[in-house]
């Protein structure tokens, strides 16, 4: 009905000559018409269908706002870095010039931890982790506290397991973990303009492995928004240094910065390292894992000295 409307006002020659030659059309006339019109229904079924699935397929993304990828699994990043305005979050702390964050911002960079050096490195985890893990989907190891997830619970490693420990790591597992903190140091620092000498690691320093078991505690729930300045107090600058590759180790788990409208992701890859200021200005989330097992690393620092920690150390 409603192109025939259309096409009547249409007609060049005015209404009156327009419905006069309507009315006296004949069945072969009108046949075209008629013809067209299951051909434009079925076009329009057809329209409609891509539409909906591209609104549906919009809105999976829209549950994490995805709109732009800062880093693919599958590119080597040779060192990438996106300035941010600042928070006002560091302004409620003890300032330390030449290293409070001033310049803010996130990086990614594939070439400062090798792949070879974030498998020896992953395999630490696999060793702590395989003595605990947690009943829900997200266990973590804290070589420095000696923190375990275990069931429900944490246990201490090494009050646990006690000289037996020593069977289990290494002096070369504890030197690849100082050797991989002073690299990130020294990423940070440069990216930063800050010097690396006025970084502190900080506590917690922690593996992380992620799978798809529905949590059971809140300990498990890891995909929640937020800022970790303000879920660890004395981070300023936080690191993560991925172990496994997303889609092909795990689907899910990408890590997200939420931005109003512009969300930026990093999808893992073994041997990457995601830095950023850990004020809100970088506030995040990780997406749930789906399948398989996402292995990380959290590593960061403090610009205040009080807050400092040791490498962790063979027992
Ligand atoms: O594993 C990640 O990608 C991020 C973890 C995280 O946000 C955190 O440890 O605070
Ligand atoms: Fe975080």
């Amino acid at each position: 009905m409603a192109p025939q409307r259309r096409a009547a006002t249409k007609a060049p020659e005015g209404n009156g000559a327009a419905e006069r030659r309507n009315r006296s059309s004949t069945k072969k006339d009108r046949a075209p018409r008629e013809v067209q019109r299951p051909w434009l229904r079925t076009v329009g079924l057809g329209a409609g269908l891509v539409l909906t699935a591209l609104l549906l397929w919009s809105s999976l993304g829209a549950e994490d706002g995805v709109a732009e990828v800062l880093a693919h699994r599958g590119e080597v990043v040779a060192g990438r870095f996106i300035e941010v305005p600042c928070s006002e979050d560091y302004d409620s702390h003890r300032r330390f010039e030449g290293c409070t964050p001033r310049k803010c911002g996130r990086g990614v960079t594939d070439v400062v931890i090798t792949r070879e050096e974030a498998g020896q490195i992953r395999s630490i985890a696999e060793k702590g982790l395989s003595l605990g893990g947690s009943d829900g989907g997200a266990s973590i190891l804290d070589l420095h506290s000696g923190a375990l997830s275990v069931g429900k619970h944490f246990v201490n490693l090494y009050r646990y397991f006690g000289d037996k420990i020593q069977n289990i790591f290494s002096e070369e597992d504890f030197q690849l973990y100082r050797e991989v903190r002073q690299k990130v140091q020294l990423t940070i620092a440069e990216a930063f303009g800050i010097s690396a000498s006025s970084l502190h690691l900080t506590k917690p320093t922690f593996f992380s492995r992620i799978n798809s078991t529905e949590a059971r505690t809140a300990h498990d729930e890891y995909w929640h928004a937020h800022v970790d300045k303000v879920t660890y107090g004395s981070f300023d600058y936080t690191s993560l240094l991925y172990l496994s590759d997303y889609l092909e180790d795990f689907g899910g788990g990408r890590f997200v910065f939420m931005e109003e409208g512009a969300n930026k992701t990093v999808e893992p890859r073994a041997g990457r390292v995601s830095f950023f200021t850990s004020g809100s200005e970088n506030l995040h989330r990780v997406e749930k894992v789906h399948w398989g097992t996402r292995y990380a690393i959290t590593i960061a620092f403090s610009c205040n000295p009080d807050h400092g920690i040791e490498d962790p150390a063979f027992p």
